[in-house]
């Protein structure tokens, strides 16, 4: 409990505020489902309202201006948090690197793409101790630059440029974060209770032999990567060496990266540990309220400059930590390393053997010299027999490790943002990378009317239809932009094999589809969305209602060459969510999944209620769960899902499995089986109030309309190019 709690609750009548977050609904019933992921960012938290788009406004920035003013800040030292060496160079790198390496591929949350370092717990994870300083130096070019650069763009902008400016050459920056108002939600860090928990901890993420827990990408609690002083704080360059390599591949990057970003990381800067731990005060959202919003103030001694104390170990990597310069693979390569303890009592490598004119200098007084030092994860850089190869090449080929540094770089900072297409400014890089998934642009002037007269003609299903464009579409996911109809992917490995896309259904549909976009002009990507549109259209008219959905073309086709394959695996959709959790080991309820990606597609749990509700009676296959359709009227949009899931008439029939009979009461008859999922909206009390507004008498009306809207989003979520 922290202070603020424990004096608000001393009063016998008044236990807390009423703005104090115990005692919900959650902590009730912990396993009851949470919605509130689904309507996280509302409009009512953003102070900008729903009229400002940040998107066009960092289109006016004075982008070179701000970029000089960034390099003046570099070197700008304040007596409140003075530069190391003059210089803020490795502390903007390290805000930067935090904000963008809490992303992970397996549901692409985190990352640098919404400013989250600015809220809790990020704010106030042991890793990111005085990154809170770093944010409150950029204040004064924030507040001038004003609404037009977002904070998420700035702390990526300002690594970016602290590399500049000790020179390095950089491969580019694409502006276009926008911030977010409020702590996100939806993102899961590990079940631990404590920071740094080690992992014999009883809510460790880790099971058998070290295997991770996913979706997680980081060793503990609180950490952005590992353990810098070694597994569970025990110094093993070998064992950290595997943690590494885990760590950093569930943030999509592989041997080679990795030592480019650690090394040309570790370049520049220092490890600040120059005294007792223990006198540091409060993180940020534990400390009072006058230390202005800052946190880890030591107020017992100078606790800045030399004194600073942030992970707890002390020293610089190399013998001039404000240029860029292959100094890093010098000093690992050419020393032995032993470990010690640094003066705040963690455990650092310290060179057995240096000559004096090698240490790095004091940070302020350059007539003081001090052992650099190396951390566990650097150590496994020259100790794992894989990364050595890679460091050694490195250090005899310089110019090898600027060029892959400033990629891999380049990538670690972008790699949220999603395609090019959503890229802003003018210092985007004009190669087409491959993990940025890129799609050629297709044709839009073809005729559309003409594509759905011969797919109508062509004898495919309105489930088919229907079907095949939903599977399409519903990779995409928010987090990092990635999936979806564009590009038309599911011709492709592996999406095309996999199971809950129903490969040969999917294999026939497209046989039929091919032709028509090669005639046409279209491309398959258009003529898969307009089938569906066109499956829609039939079913809605069944149920007697004329529709048209609305429809952009444009989209393109991309070529397996475009494709990293391996990449597109966590996006395989099972049972209502993402196979890659179900796979490995992170064990929830179909309905969590269900929500979950529902969060990710970033659809609202109304528009969920309605997508679900239509595909049931359409006879879709969602998700390769196996059910009934719901429906006497097969192939007709009609409210039937919602109509026969509310009505009392039916009784549910658990079979053992995740499968249920709905009987009628009266006679026992079994009229369709349902999953857990389907049934989650009739007994979900939030859900079925959902449902109950489509279960009505006059609803049919709505509900048609509704299931467009919603559908058409999810057709159009990845058109960035319509933006
Ligand atoms: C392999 C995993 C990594 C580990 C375990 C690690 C660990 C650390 C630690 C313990 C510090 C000291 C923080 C302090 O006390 O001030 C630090 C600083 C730093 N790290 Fe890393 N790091 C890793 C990877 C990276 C990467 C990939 C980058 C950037 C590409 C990076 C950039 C930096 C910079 C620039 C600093 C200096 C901060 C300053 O001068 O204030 N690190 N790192």
């Amino acid at each position: 409990m922290d202070k603020t709690t424990t004096t608000a609750g001393k009063c016998p009548v008044m236990h807390g505020g009423n703005t104090a977050t115990g005692a919900s609904v959650m902590d009730w019933w912990p396993n009851a489902l949470s919605l509130d992921i689904l309507h996280q960012h509302d409009t009512k938290t953003d102070p900008m309202g729903a009229s400002f788009d940040y998107r066009d406004a960092v289109k006016g920035l004075d982008v070179e201006a701000l970029k000089k003013d960034l390099h003046a800040l570099m070197t700008d030292s304040q007596d409140w948090w003075p530069a190391d060496w003059g210089h803020y160079g490795g502390l903007m790198i390290r805000m930067a690197w935090h904000a963008a390496g809490s992303y992970r591929i397996a549901d692409g949350r985190g990352g640098a793409g919404t400013g989250n370092q600015r809220f809790a717990p990020l704010n106030s994870w042991p890793d990111n101790v005085n990154l809170d300083k770093a944010r409150r130096l950029l204040w004064p070019i924030k507040k001038k630059y004003g609404n037009k650069i977002s904070w998420a763009d700035l702390i990526i902008l300002a690594g970016t440029v602290a590399y500049e400016s000790m020179g390095l050459k950089t491969f580019g920056f694409a502006f276009g974060r926008e911030d977010i108002w409020h702590p996100e939600k939806d993102t899961y860090w590990g079940s631990e209770k404590e920071w740094l928990a080690t992992s014999d901890d009883p809510n460790s993420r880790y099971s058998g032999d070290r295997n991770l827990e996913n979706p997680l990408a980081a060793v503990m609690m609180g950490l952005i990567y590992v353990n810098p002083e070694g597994v569970d704080g025990k110094p093993d360059p070998l064992r950290t060496a595997k943690d590494v390599r885990e760590t950093f591949a569930r943030m999509a990057m592989n041997d080679e990266e990795t030592v480019a970003l650690t090394a040309g990381g570790h370049t520049v800067g220092k490890c600040h540990g120059n005294g007792d731990a223990a006198l540091l005060g409060p993180d940020p959202e534990a400390a009072e309220v006058e230390d202005q919003g800052l946190g880890w103030i030591n107020k017992t001694a100078r606790g800045i400059g030399r004194d600073a104390v942030t992970s707890g170990i002390e020293g610089a990597w190399t013998t001039h930590p404000t240029q860029w310069d292959n100094g890093y693979f010098a000093m690992l390569l050419e020393h032995e390393w032993e470990s010690r303890k640094s003066p705040a009592g963690a455990w650092q490598w310290e060179p057995v053997d240096i000559k004096e004119e090698d240490k790095p200098v004091d940070v302020e007084d350059p007539s003081i010299r001090y052992n650099p030092i190396m951390t566990d994860a650097d150590m496994a850089m020259k100790m794992d027999p894989e990364y050595r190869k890679i460091s050694e090449r490195f250090y005899r080929d310089p110019d090898a490790l600027s060029e892959a540094f400033a990629r891999a770089w380049f990538k670690l900072t972008h790699r949220d943002m999603g395609p090019k297409s959503r890229y802003i400014g003018p210092w985007v890089p004009q190669e087409d990378l491959i993990w940025q998934d890129p799609v050629p642009t297709g044709r839009a002037d073809y005729d559309v009317n003409a594509v759905k007269a011969k797919i109508a003609a062509s004898g495919l299903s309105v489930s088919d239809m229907v079907a095949t464009a939903w599977d399409s579409a519903r990779t995409f996911r928010g987090s990092d932009m990635r999936g979806g109809a564009n590009g038309a992917r599911i011709r492709l490995e592996p999406q095309k094999d996999w199971e809950g896309n129903e490969p040969e259904r999917l294999a026939r549909v497209l046989a039929t589809l091919e032709p028509i976009a090669a005639e046409s002009g279209a491309s398959l990507a258009d003529v898969i969305v307009l089938a569906g549109n066109v499956g829609i259209e039939q079913a809605a008219k069944a149920a007697g209602i004329d529709v048209s959905v609305p429809f952009a073309p444009g989209r393109g086709d991309a070529t397996a060459e475009m494709t990293d394959g391996e990449s597109f695996e966590p996006l395989e959709p099972i049972h209502d969510g993402y196979r890659n959790w179900l796979k490995k080991d992170y064990v929830v309820s179909a309905e969590e999944l269900m929500l979950d990606r529902t969060q990710l597609m970033g659809l609202t749990a109304p528009e969920m209620t309605v997508l679900v509700g239509g595909m049931r009676v359409l006879g879709t296959n969602h998700g390769g769960s196996k059910h009934g359709v719901f429906t006497d009227r097969e192939g007709a949009l009609t409210n039937d899902f919602f109509v026969n899931l509310t009505d009392m008439a039916n009784t549910w029939v658990p079979t053992g499995s995740n499968l249920y009979e709905i009987r009628d009461r009266q006679t026992g008859e079994v009229k369709w089986t349902a999953t857990r999922v389907d049934l989650v909206f009739g007994s979900n009390a939030i859900l079925r109030a959902y449902a109950e507004v489509y279960a009505q008498d006059d609803s049919q009306e709505k509900f048609v309309q509704d299931f467009v809207a919603a559908w058409t989003q999810v057709m159009n979520a990845d058109r960035f190019d319509l933006a």
